[in-house]
Order: structure tokens, then C-alpha cells, then sequence
């Protein structure tokens, strides 16, 4: 049976240590440790994070150390690494990290050294098939169709990489079943300009299908003839792809969950937008993560310290939510693209075995980019009555040439987590600030391919931790499942009007929102 992490000696230890830690405050603490900035903040490839305005101490972060031994956190890293079936209620492997693995690495385990051939044949294909589409000039407009996992990673990576995209290319990403969606993005299209990508893991999913359906017939009723060179699949499931009428497929494996998918055939779009050479810059940043989190020692290991720390904010320090604030337009769509790597890994009530958990699970994540959240939620932050730790992103170079900007936003993001630690006391009332409330600091020295895949690797690896910590299956999603079949249910009654069985609720929105 799994070691339950509440029951622990060292969960206990912690207990103990958040009873004293009730008055820790954070201007005392840097006053009391000259060291305290450089020993908790941890240099990784590409990613530099400064942890030290977090509501932690030395004897706090070696309690959760061993919070980690007693655990067993590094089996369970070693068995991610090996390929085991970790995702025990799916029996898969979890090998996304596979995906950015080079071709001629060495020592792997078995189970990963016999998929890494394939793994690369398909990159080279679909890397092939990028670069010719891109020296295509007649392909103006790429639509990826796909939703989760299948839209988020390539839609947040392709505007984060926005500045080394070629020109005459534009992208666009439809994911919602909302016909508006699709509509719009149509709107503006020609057929023989515009190459339809239909990504998703299963090939099932309602949204994708419904999209995918009507980019089909919307093509051919535009007058469209050539399906074979304006439709690519992106999927595991190629029989069905093809069964839909697309020749061109580029597979991927069960074992990359959805949400871990964009070092697949799902990252095309991303591929098609900074070209070969840049989509494996950015694999190679995040192996460069992947090799950190796999071999530093667990007190220096920036994936490690985060995923501890995640586990202290929530179940000691009983914070239920984290907010993430990137200080670059570029990154605007890095917090949802992250809601779904967590909430959706994390945000689990059982452990492996199925049994209830007595403790916390994810936090809800949320942000928007800086400087924007300033002027709309940072209030709550500063002043509200719950305390949120807040994750700051910034890069130290900038894309642009505009004078006088950059440092406006580095400086408006070093204050932020400045004031929410000082706080000012003085005023009182109203103008009181309390201060004392944490922040994580992360700095990238530029926005590129390699500082991208290794910033969204280490996110992985965080959620890794903090989920093999609390003993669950990160891998699987079954809360999606109810609300699927139950849409199905209902979507033939709101032609019909049929409210037999329903609850009261539900039956009288269906009356109101019957259709026809
Ligand atoms: O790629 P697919 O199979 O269409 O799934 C899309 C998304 O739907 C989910 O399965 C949730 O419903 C996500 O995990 C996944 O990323």
C-alpha cells in the first residue's frame, strides 16, 4: 500500500513547525540572514528563481526534504524515468519527457530506449512536413483545431514565440464548440489559402469533432478540392483520422498525456511558426530541465523546491490558491495554459489505490500579465483577506526597441513583490499594508525557444512533486468524464424539450433555452 504523506514523521514534524511558524515574518527573516536571498533561490538551465520572499525558512525546507524521503519521491521520479505505468488507472507510462529526449542519448531504461526511434522518426516527419508548408507561400493561414491539451500548449507557445515567427503566416486556434469561434476565425479565410490541423490525443473529443466536421464542410462548400494537402491530423488515434478522410497524420503514444503534449505531433503548429530548427531549440531547453530534474540533488533541484513548496502553502499554511503574473505580453496565455497542467494533474480526491485523501490537493491556479493585473486584482492581493502567493515571470531582455518601456515593467514587477512583502504600516486604516505575503520570483534572461520549453518543463516536473507527495495519479482526468456523458444526454432534449427525469433546476433552464 502507498505511504500516506499525512502520515508521515515528517508531516508531523511540519505541523509543528507551521505552530511556531504562525508569526513568521518575512521582513524579520531577511533581517536575521544576510544569506537568506542566495540560499533560497536556485539557478537551472535557462530559469533562475528567487524563492526567498516565500513564507519559509531553512528548518522549514529540510523538514519538506524529508517529507520527500519519507515519501519516497525519488523512486517515483526514477519511475517516471523508467517508464513505468505510473498512470496506474490508465496502466500508461508517462513519458512526455521521452519526446525531448536526443536521438543518441545513452543509459535509458529499457522501456524508454525502445520508443526513442519512433519518437524521432515522427519529429523528423512532422519537422519535414513543417518546413515545407512553410516555404509554401500559397498556405497563408493555419487553423488548429483542438481543445485542452491540444490547444493550450501550441496556442501559448506559438504567441510566446511569437517575435521569431516567419512572416506571411498567420495562426489561428479554434478550440470551443461555440460556433462563434470557428465562424470568426472562417470569416476571414480562403480555402485554397489555409491549412486545417485537427489535433487531438483521441480523436473522439465532442468539441474537436464538431470543429473539425464543419472546417470540412465549410472547405468544400468554399469550393475546395484538395483535403489531402489542407487537412494534417495530429493524434494517436490515425485510424480514425483517416476514417474521417485525412491522409496526412502525425501520431503520437499513449503514454503522452494530453496535457503533456506539445513536444508531440501536437506541437506542429509551434513548428510551422519558428521553423524546425526552433521547435527543437525549444526540446532541448526543456531536456536541459528535464536532465536537472532528473539528476541534481534534491535540496538544489528548482522543480523539487517548488513542488515542497506547494505542498507547505497548501496543507500547512492552508493557502488555496496561487496566482501566476507574467511580466510579458508574450506570455498572456501561460496561466491557462497552466491551469489545465495542474488542475487538471493535481486536482484529484484519491490516492493510487482509490482511497479518500485527508489532505489538500492542487490550489487554484489563475493571472493574467503584468502590469495589467495591477490595475485589476492586485488590490485583493495587497489588501484582501486571504493571503495568495504570487508568481512573478520576467525577462531581463526585450523583443522590442520601444525606449523606456522595459524598465518601466521590470521595475512595476520588482515593486510588486517588494510592496506585498514590506507592506507599509505607518498609514493605517484604509492605507495599511500589511505585507508579509509571499512571492516566487522567476527570471528568464531572454524569451526564446530553449528558455520557453524549459520554464514550461520545470511547471512539469513541479506538478510531478507535488502530486507523487501527496500520493496521487497525476496522470489521469476521470472528473472530466460526468459532465461529457450528461451533455449528450441533454443536447438531443434541447431540440425536443424533453425534461423527463431531470432535476427541477436543469429542466427549467432547458425550457428556457430550447431550441426551435
Ligand atoms: O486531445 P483530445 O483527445 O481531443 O483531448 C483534449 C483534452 O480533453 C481532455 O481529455 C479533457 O476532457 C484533456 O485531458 C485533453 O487535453
Amino acid at each position: 500500500m502507498p505511504v500516506r504523506c499525512d502520515e508521515t514523521a515528517a508531516w508531523a514534524r511540519l505541523q509543528q513547525l507551521q505552530a511556531t511558524r504562525r508569526s513568521f515574518d518575512l521582513r524579520q527573516a531577511f533581517a536575521g540572514d544576510a544569506d537568506r536571498a542566495a540560499a533560497l533561490s536556485q539557478e537551472a538551465p535557462y530559469v533562475f528563481a528567487d524563492l526567498s520572499k516565500n513564507l519559509i525558512d531553512a528548518e522549514v525546507e529540510q523538514a519538506l526534504l524529508q517529507l520527500a524521503a519519507d515519501c519516497g519521491l525519488e523512486a517515483k521520479r526514477a519511475a517516471l524515468f523508467s517508464g513505468e505505468p505510473i498512470n496506474s488507472t490508465e496502466g500508461r507510462a508517462v513519458m512526455h519527457w521521452l519526446l525531448r529526449t536526443p536521438a543518441d542519448a545513452t543509459g535509458l531504461a529499457p522501456a524508454a530506449a525502445a520508443e526513442l526511434p519512433a519518437v524521432h522518426e515522427t519529429l523528423d516527419a512532422m519537422l519535414a512536413y513543417a518546413e515545407k508548408v512553410r516555404a509554401d507561400h500559397t498556405i497563408t493561414d493555419v487553423v488548429n483545431i483542438g481543445i485542452g491539451g491540444s490547444d493550450l500548449g501550441p496556442q501559448m507557445a506559438v504567441l510566446a514565440l511569437a517575435e521569431q515567427v516567419a512572416p506571411g503566416k498567420h495562426f489561428h486556434f479554434v478550440s470551443n464548440v461555440d460556433g462563434h469561434e470557428l465562424a470568426g476565425v472562417l470569416k476571414g479565410l480562403a480555402p485554397e489559402h489555409t491549412l486545417f490541423l485537427i489535433a487531438s490525443k483521441t480523436f473522439t473529443t465532442a468539441e474537436t469533432m464538431a470543429n473539425a466536421q464543419s472546417a470540412k464542410r465549410w472547405y468544400e462548400q468554399s469550393g475546395g478540392t484538395d483535403i489531402a494537402s489542407h487537412f494534417a491530423a495530429l493524434t494517436t488515434n490515425v485510424e480514425a483520422a483517416r476514417a474521417f478522410g485525412i491522409d496526412t497524420t502525425f501520431g503520437f503514444w499513449d503514454w503522452v498525456g494530453g496535457r503533456y503534449s506539445m513536444w508531440s505531433a501536437i506541437g506542429l503548429p509551434v513548428a510551422l511558426a519558428i521553423g524546425a530548427d526552433g521547435f527543437r531549440r525549444l526540446l532541448a531547453g526543456a531536456h536541459a530541465m528535464d536532465e536537472h530534474f532528473r539528476t541534481a540533488p534534491l535540496v538544489q533541484n528548482l522543480p523539487v523546491r517548488l513542488g515542497l513548496l506547494d505542498v507547505w502553502y497548501r496543507n500547512f499554511l492552508g493557502f488555496t490558491s496561487r496566482c501566476i503574473a507574467p511580466y510579458h505580453s508574450a506570455l498572456r496565455r501561460v496561466p491557462a495554459y497552466l491551469q489545465q497542467l495542474e488542475m487538471e494533474s493535481n486536482g484529484k480526491q484519491v490516492d493510487l489505490d482509490g482511497r479518500p485523501l485527508a489532505v489538500g490537493t492542487s490550489p487554484v491556479l489563475w493571472g493574467e500579465p503584468g502590469t495589467n493585473g495591477q490595475h485589476a486584482y492586485f488590490q485583493m492581493l495587497h489588501q484582501g483577506t486571504d493571503v495568495v502567493p504570487l508568481e512573478f515571470v520576467a525577462v531581463r531582455q526585450p523583443a522590442h526597441s520601444l525606449e523606456g518601456h522595459h524598465a518601466k515593467l521590470l521595475a512595476n514587477a520588482l515593486a510588486q513583490a517588494q510592496a506585498l512583502m514590506v507592506g507599509k504600516a505607518d498609514a493605517g486604516g484604509h492605507r495599511n499594508f500589511p505585507g508579509n505575503r509571499p512571492s516566487s520570483f522567476f527570471v528568464l534572461d531572454e524569451l526564446t525557444p530553449e528558455s520557453l520549453g524549459a520554464f514550461i518543463a520545470m511547471y512539469e516536473h513541479r506538478v510531478f512533486v507535488s502530486g507523487a507527495i501527496w500520493g496521487i495519479n497525476s496522470f489521469d482526468q476521470w472528473g472530466v468524464e460526468l459532465g461529457k456523458v450528461l451533455a449528450k444526454d441533454l443536447e438531443p432534449r434541447l431540440a425536443s424539450g424533453d425534461v423527463q427525469g431531470l432535476d427541477a433546476s436543469t429542466a427549467q433552464l432547458l425550457g428556457r433555452l430550447k431550441q426551435g
